[in-house]
């Protein structure tokens, strides 16, 4: 199976598992847009009842033509479940996210949800977080160069993302810098290195929030859990 396969395939597993009834949140990127296009099947062919709260609008698109009815977190503060991607994932469940752009209104997301489930292929899984992705972080338009340098001035290599040669803008109208860091040996620390930052809006660094991991291997869906959960 490729890497495809792989996403597709926990995506299915993971859209069998929403209840009759349930509120949840819908993660951004592929393997969200597949988890949701799997809801939708589910909601057209076995008459599921379920509302979403949607981390980007790329995945309003997703869920209006998958036939998922949405909602807002004004209208429900508290979700049962959210779904969603990663770009890194450690032993300990701590994510790397925003490789596309999305990661502030997911992690927002993602807190308002009792049970927080990741979908990932194999190749998503580090020892280390930063050992393969760069950390995403949503910065502020205004003064963006200084917020740029005062993290570059603790070593984080940050890198404006652009898209077709224009600097990358977020759903929420903001840039993203990407922090080259490499293995990262405290990722709570930097996490909150990162908020304390003037210009920062949300780190890609979601620490202590996911509860389960659900991993594509060629043998099959594997489930990550949070010990205590
Ligand atoms: O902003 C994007 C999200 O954090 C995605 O969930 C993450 O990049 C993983 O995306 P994909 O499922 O496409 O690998």
């Amino acid at each position: 199976m490729n890497q495809l396969d792989l996403k597709r395939m926990v995506a299915y597993r993971a859209a069998q598992l929403v209840p009759d009834g349930a509120l949840i949140g819908l993660g951004s990127g592929s393997t969200a847009e597949l988890f949701v296009q799997f809801l939708g099947e589910r909601v057209r062919n076995e008459g599921l009842r379920v509302v979403g709260v949607p981390t980007s609008e790329r995945t309003v698109a997703a869920a209006k033509a998958a036939g998922v009815e949405l909602t807002t977190l004004e209208e429900h503060p508290e979700l049962d479940m959210a779904f969603d991607g990663a770009d890194e994932v450690d032993p300990d469940l701590n994510l790397v996210k925003g490789l596309g752009g999305a990661l502030a209104r997911e992690k927002i997301v993602a807190k308002a949800s009792r049970v927080f489930v990741v979908l990932v292929d194999e190749s998503k899984l580090v020892d280390i977080l930063g050992s393969k992705s760069p950390v995403p972080v949503e910065v502020l338009q205004f003064g963006w160069t200084r917020t740029s340098r005062e993290l570059e001035s603790m070593g984080l290599q940050p890198v404006l993302r652009t898209r077709d040669g224009l600097p990358y803008v977020t759903d929420n109208g903001n840039y993203v810098l990407d922090l080259h860091v490499g293995p990262i040996s405290n990722p709570s620390d930097l996490d909150l290195k990162l908020h304390l930052v003037t210009g920062v809006v949300e780190t890609g660094l979601f620490i202590d929030i996911a509860s389960l991991v659900m991993v594509g291997t060629q043998d099959g869906v594997i489930e990550m859990r949070r010990p205590q959960d």
